[in-house]
């Protein structure tokens, strides 16, 4: 598939109501994840073949019925980016990583999920992101976020079974502090190590961005690298609960850097932050 980078394409006007469509679409991944994740015991360790099969077959579960819901956007998934086969994304267009958290998987930790985002203007919009180990939805879009259960493969719950979720706002001392629990550099203990942080939760995948959505922690730097699809549904549930993702230097952490291999640089994603830690963190 491609596009040309400057097209844009019709988004519903719904964000919050795409977000559901999306967190439909996240789900129907979980059952061929979670069979690959029974099945491999020991053996994974010594041969990731289960790992690339679940990808792939979460991959495969997702992109058509995606296809469907926005045909008009181009759709840049890890495995297919993997494979050569990315289409060149600049505004609009869907950010899929099928199984975010590799490494989680292998250790058995549960700490996997699956990441749908879709960005429009370079800025994600709507956002899903599907823990299949536990049957945890997030999703966000249009300045609303919920946390739900669903079970792989099932459909959303109705209103009663849901819930609202909102950033808190970052206190001034005794911030919780979310890193990555395969990932963590020297940089991002540095800024750890000059912060009021209370404590230090490790949290694999797109995981950190839902805590914080949730009010269950204030901050996620990262200074190690990422890919655009690893952060973009995370980033969209967070900011749909009135958190923000910035670089180093203060700037909204934005997508469709096709020119960078769709990497991201360095970013703190933040719950709501007060005036007193903007002025702190200036650069
Ligand atoms: N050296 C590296 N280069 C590029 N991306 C990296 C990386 N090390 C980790 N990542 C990204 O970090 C993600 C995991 O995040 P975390 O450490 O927060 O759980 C990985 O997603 P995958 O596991 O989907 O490959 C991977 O994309
Ligand atoms: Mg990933």
């Amino acid at each position: 598939m491609s596009t040309s980078p400057g097209a844009s394409a019709p988004l519903p006007s719904d964000l919050f109501t795409l977000a559901e469509a999306l967190g439909s679409v996240a789900v129907l991944a979980g059952p061929p994840i979670m069979r690959a994740y029974c099945r491999c015991t020991a053996a994974l360790k010594a041969d990731g073949s289960p790992v690339t099969e679940a990808d792939l077959a979460a991959e495969a579960a997702i992109l058509p019925p995606l296809a469907k819901l926005l045909p008009h956007l181009p759709i840049l998934s890890e495995e297919q980016a993997s494979a050569g086969q990315a289409p060149r994304c600049a505004q609009d267009f869907v950010l899929v990583d099928p199984l975010d958290g590799t490494r989680e998987f292998i250790d058995r930790n549960g700490e996997f999920t699956v990441n749908i985002g879709v960005i429009a203007g370079g800025n994600p919009v709507a956002g899903a992101v599907y823990q299949p180990a536990k049957g945890v939805l997030w999703i966000g879009g249009g300045g609303r976020a919920q946390v739900m259960t669903v079970l792989p493969g099932d459909s959303l719950p109705p209103p009663a079974g849901r819930r609202d979720i909102r950033a808190r706002a970052t206190p001034e001392r005794g911030q919780v502090a979310l890193v990555s629990r395969s990932h963590l550099d020297a940089e991002t203990k540095a800024f750890l190590a000059a912060r009021p942080c209370a404590q230090t939760l490790p949290a694999g995948s797109a995981l950190k961005f839902c805590l914080i959505a949730q009010g269950d922690g204030d901050v996620y730097p990262r200074f190690g690298p990422t890919m655009e699809w690893d952060t973009a549904a995370g980033h969209a549930v967070l900011a749909s609960a009135g958190g923000e993702v910035v670089t180093p230097d203060g700037a909204p952490l934005r997508y469709g850097k096709a020119d960078q291999g769709y990497r991201n640089g360095s970013f703190i994603a933040w719950g709501r932050r007060s005036e007193a830690e903007r002025a702190h963190a200036a650069p």
